[in-house]
């Protein structure tokens, strides 16, 4: 029996949860077992309970086999001093779980091509990995201060520090990873500028020499960011730090057609055999300015939920036919407003959710 923990946190999070949440119950009623409950993250658990998590959130998370996490922040919250912001939620759990590794799979259906910015030659086909850094970096090294200085002047600092060991177990996971996938790591950092940067790009060439296998290739961030929207194909795995992931995942989400599309694992390394504890979440924020209308993109969502099915939950098989069926009814044409046809009338969140399962249903 696997323990799923739920948290739809804030925004369009609790639409696109309670979706998945159907596609949960079809994973059950095809003979997963698993024990589900659900609590607060972000604004909502700070309106509760005014903290963006409570710890004992946060141990419910710690006994779990997995975390379904669907997106937290908003403007009612963004007055607040940073310690106290909903985003403090996620990046919590994210310490708490040591979920170093951060999946980014930007996957192009070849049916969507029309919904990316990019002309569909440069698209085809496209399966890029980015394997991003998440429990150090920028985001959580200290010093850290927004503050009033000794001139009087108001001033801001963080701090980037990673340390050989923080980089390399993330470097493994991407190589663990390119083996499975056309064995080419490319590790972007900014080692022309960045002291931390010139340390990754050494570690992650010297755990290359375990992957003799794999082919790796270094490249700046900003050549980075160009080289996505220019000839993404030329990618297979990506390995960066926190601060690069986070911006070039959205990036890479722009060319697969839409935020709503792009799913992510984050894992504490690739455990035996399917059975490592990871939290699954879109890559999408909370999306304010659709929130309510019942118009958000689902497949994020449900994708991360494939995830969890093969990464955490051992059921590959089942991942298989989740992504087949979000596959075909993509293929079929049925949208949200996100990727629809000019001209062709969109679906909505619980429709999008009613087309997957009824290709479950259909298999
Ligand atoms: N992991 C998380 O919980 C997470 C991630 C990113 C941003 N955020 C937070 O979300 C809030 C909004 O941030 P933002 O606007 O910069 O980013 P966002 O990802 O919420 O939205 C960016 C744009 O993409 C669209 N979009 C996002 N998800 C969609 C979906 N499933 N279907 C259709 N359209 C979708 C939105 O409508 C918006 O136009 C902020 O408070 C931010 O901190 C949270
Ligand atoms: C909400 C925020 C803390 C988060 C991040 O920056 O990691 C988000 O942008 C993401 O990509 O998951
Ligand atoms: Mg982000």
């Amino acid at each position: 029996m696997f323990k799923l923990l739920v948290l739809p946190g804030d925004g369009i999070g609790p639409e696109i949860v309670r979706e998945t949440l159907r596609v949960v119950d079809w994973a059950r009623n095809a003979g997963l077992r698993i024990e589900l409950s659900e609590a607060l993250a972000g604004g909502a658990s700070i309106d509760a309970v005014g903290a963006p998590i409570a710890e004992d959130v946060v141990e419910q998370a710690l006994a779990s086999d997995a975390v379904l996490f669907g997106a937290v922040g908003g403007p009612k919250w963004d007055h607040l001093p940073r310690p106290q912001r909903p985003e403090m939620g996620i990046l919590r759990l994210r310490q708490a779980l040591d979920l170093y590794a951060n999946l980014r799979p930007a996957v192009c259906f070849d049916e969507l091509l029309d919904a990316s910015a990019l002309k569909p030659e440069l698209i085809r086909g496209l399966d890029i990995l980015i394997v991003r850094e998440a429990t150090a970096g920028v985001y959580f090294s200290l010093p850290r201060a927004n503050e009033v200085g000794p001139d009087g002047q108001r001033r801001a600092y963080d701090t980037q520090a990673y340390t050989e060991a923080e980089i390399a177990r993330v470097c493994r996971t991407a190589f663990e990873l390119a083996r499975t996938r056309q064995r080419r790591v490319c590790s972007v950092d900014k080692a022309n500028v960045m002291e931390t940067g010139a340390l990754w790009r050494a570690v992650a060439t010297e755990v290359a020499a375990d992957y003799p296998d794999v082919e790796l290739s270094h490249m700046y961030a900003d050549n980075c960011a160009m080289q996505l929207v220019r000839r993404p194909d030329q990618f297979d795995v990506i390995v960066t730090d926190n601060l690069f992931g986070d911006i070039l995942s959205d990036a890479a989400a722009a060319l697969t057609g839409s935020l709503g599309l792009l799913p992510s694992a984050s894992l504490s390394g690739l455990g035996q055999g399917g059975n490592s504890r990871g939290l699954y979440e879109p890559i999408h924020g909370s999306a304010p300015d659709i929130a309510g209308q019942g118009v958000a993109n689902p497949i994020a969502t449900i994708l991360s939920f494939a995830l969890c099915l093969r990464w955490s939950f051992d059921r590959a098989d089942l991942a298989d036919r989740l992504e087949r069926a979000v596959r075909r009814v993509v293929s079929s044409g049925v949208r949200t407003p996100d990727i629809a046809h000019p001209g062709v009338a969109a679906v909505s969140t619980i429709e999008m959710t009613d087309a997957v399962l009824a290709a479950l249903a259909a298999e």
